[in-house]
């Protein structure tokens, strides 16, 4: 299995319970002032108009460069979900504006994708800088449109920033190789080429992260896109493509288009020209994204729904494996791909930790993400509590207890209460699909080899977590585990530096590190006869039948530029 194997702690979620890590760059002075102070009123309406007022809150799509409405004139509602209030109206767009996008970013690859890498890297460093500088507004944004508390929102700011930044260094790094060829008067290179414009299709439950995720390795490889964020959530990428264009990067090379989806995603894929789509989203909308793209056979790149169990042994450290749980289930209030889906205890410990588990779960401070100590915002809608409501009835029926929680929150709204739930088998459907929400189930096992089963018996496969102290249990189990991610010891695995995504049904592809940047690369072979270097240098003054300037191979064939 070509799992990635974290142990250590990449502290970018701030939780309360847990400290953030935030990046090791100092901002240049000119780009540290923020307009907000954190003595201001952080009412959800007070935040909002200040946002406004400052430039932050955009209602338009992006093509080319330009503020667009949509060509009918068409507007969609951007609420809050902690509050119901509506944020702002924004354009609701569909194939024609997504059409116009599409030929803005192939106009903009021409000269986009021919700068140097050392100019692109300037320009998504410039980008990552003010991104940085403005973390505080773009997480309120964040805090407004998605509900996540607002530390939290600032912490996914610093993550989605961190591929930017890793990216604009590894844009000087689109290595090729020489092969050594069958005969020794030929040259084989492998070059590494832009693959062209990207569709990139994101979700809501990470407005900025999803999309840096996808944006900075494209536009480092020399490609632009064409971004369709969730509608529920536009505004953080809205305004994360205002910075871009402050950044450097020319217009076209970044469009923003949101409304109707399934049109936008049919231009999308229906057009030539783009030749990638990358999804994060749910697994039913990736596997029609897939299909669709068949008929212009375009890249595909998959990062969809989980199933994550944390397994958790009679011999783990307790604290660690209770605060491990807590992080992996309750960050973004249960709403993300890697959050834990399952949670499997060995039998010895089953009652103890779920006491203490419950315990822990009981300070879970729920609120307005703009409240103080709140940990635990609103689900994103109405169709989200329904979900969980549905899940927790149907395990309850059949025999399931709730230890804590399993209802909606006294908050009202789509506020829910962090819950507990025991004696949850494997063929209840909350231990078949994602809950996406602050729902823990509890599952019973009783040897290491029953836990692995109860674990891969999913289509998922996208992130696992195992606590115990035995090193030999943790690698033995961490290889037997169908996962592409696995945390050991472990609950916050995501990171820039290595490569995120999922094996089975979770997705294809991989997203972060080195790897992420293959994801927006063609290989292409070039076979050079070297008896047609020498030939130049005699022949035309000029040029030769390959193209190649004679000047420049008098000086040295082996070191042409091609
Ligand atoms: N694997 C990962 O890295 C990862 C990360 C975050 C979220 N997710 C998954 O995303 C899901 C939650 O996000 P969601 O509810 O926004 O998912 P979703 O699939 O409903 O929507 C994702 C995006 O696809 C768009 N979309 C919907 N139908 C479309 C269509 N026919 N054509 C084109 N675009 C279309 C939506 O508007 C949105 O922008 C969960 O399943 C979660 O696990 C996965
Ligand atoms: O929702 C899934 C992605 C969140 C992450 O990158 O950890």
């Amino acid at each position: 299995m070509g799992w990635t194997r974290i142990g250590m702690a990449f502290h970018r979620f701030p939780l309360s319970f847990l400290s953030p890590r935030f990046s090791a760059h100092p901002l240049p002075r000119s780009l540290s002032a923020s307009v907000f102070s954190h003595q201001m009123s952080t009412d959800a309406q007070s935040v909002a108009a200040r946002l406004n007022s400052a430039g932050f809150i955009r209602n338009q799509g992006f093509i080319g460069g330009k503020w667009t409405d949509a060509y009918d004139g068409k507007t969609i509602e951007v609420t809050n979900p902690a509050t119901g209030e509506v944020i702002t109206n924004v354009s609701c767009m569909g194939g024609r504006e997504t059409n116009d996008a599409i030929a803005s970013a192939q106009d903009a690859f021409v000269s986009w994708s021919k700068q140097t890498a050392a100019e692109r890297s300037k320009c998504l460093r410039k980008w990552y800088d003010l991104i940085m500088a403005h973390k505080e507004e773009l997480g309120q944004l964040m805090t407004l449109e998605q509900g996540k508390p607002l530390k939290e929102a600032i912490g996914e700011v610093s993550y989605g920033a961190s591929f930017i930044e890793f990216y604009a260094e590894e844009a000087k790094r689109v290595y090729g190789d020489i092969i050594p060829a069958t005969l020794p008067d030929r040259r084989l290179f492998v070059l590494k080429q832009p693959v062209g414009v990207v569709g990139a299709i994101t979700p809501w439950n990470f407005p900025l992260a999803m999309i840096t995720r996808k944006v900075a390795p494209a536009l480092a490889c020399g490609c632009t896109v064409v971004v369709k964020p969730s509608e529920l959530t536009p505004l953080t990428a809205l305004a994360a493509a205002d910075l871009s264009i402050q950044a450097g990067i020319p217009p076209g090379a970044v469009n923003v288009v949101m409304g109707n989806a399934s049109d936008i995603g049919e231009a999308l894929l229906a057009s030539p020209q783009v030749r990638k789509i990358t999804f994060t989203g749910s697994t039913a909308v990736g596997k029609k994204l897939m299909a669709g793209a068949a008929s212009t056979v375009k890249k595909v790149s998959l990062e969809l729904g989980g199933n994550a169990p944390c397994i958790i042994f009679d011999d783990a450290d307790l604290d660690v494996a209770l605060k491990g749980a807590l992080a992996t289930k309750f960050r973004n209030s249960g709403q993300t791909c890697v959050c834990a889906n399952r949670i499997l205890v060995q039998e010895g410990i089953y009652d103890k930790f779920a006491n203490a588990f419950s315990n822990a779960v009981s300070s879970l401070k729920v609120g307005d993400g703009f409240g103080e100590g709140v940990v635990q915002g609103p689900l994103i809608n109405d169709a989200a509590v329904q979900k969980v409501e549905s899940l927790l009835q149907d395990a309850i029926s059949k025999g399931a207890k709730v230890l804590i929680g399993g209802k909606k929150h006294s908050l009202g709204m789509t506020f829910f209460e962090p819950t507990v739930i025991t004696d949850v088998k494997s063929e209840m459907l909350l231990s078949r699909e994602e809950v996406f929400g602050p729902v823990a189930p509890l599952l019973k096992f009783k040897t290491e080899e029953e836990a692995i089963r109860m674990a891969n018996d999913t289509n998922a496969g996208l992130a696992a977590y195992i606590f115990t102290s035995s090193i030999k249990r943790s690698w033995r189990v961490s290889e037997a585990l169908e996962y592409g991610l696995v945390g050991v010891n472990e609950g916050l695995i995501s990171t820039e530096v290595a490569p995120f995504g999922g094996v089975k049904q979770s997705g294809l592809g991989r997203e972060g590190s080195r790897y992420g940047m293959d994801e927006y690369l063609e290989l292409c072979k070039e076979k050079h006869n070297k008896a047609g270097w020498f030939a130049a240098t005699l022949s035309s003054p000029e040029h030769n039948a390959h193209g190649f300037e004679t000047d420049e191979c008098s000086k040295d064939p082996c070191s042409i530029s091609i």
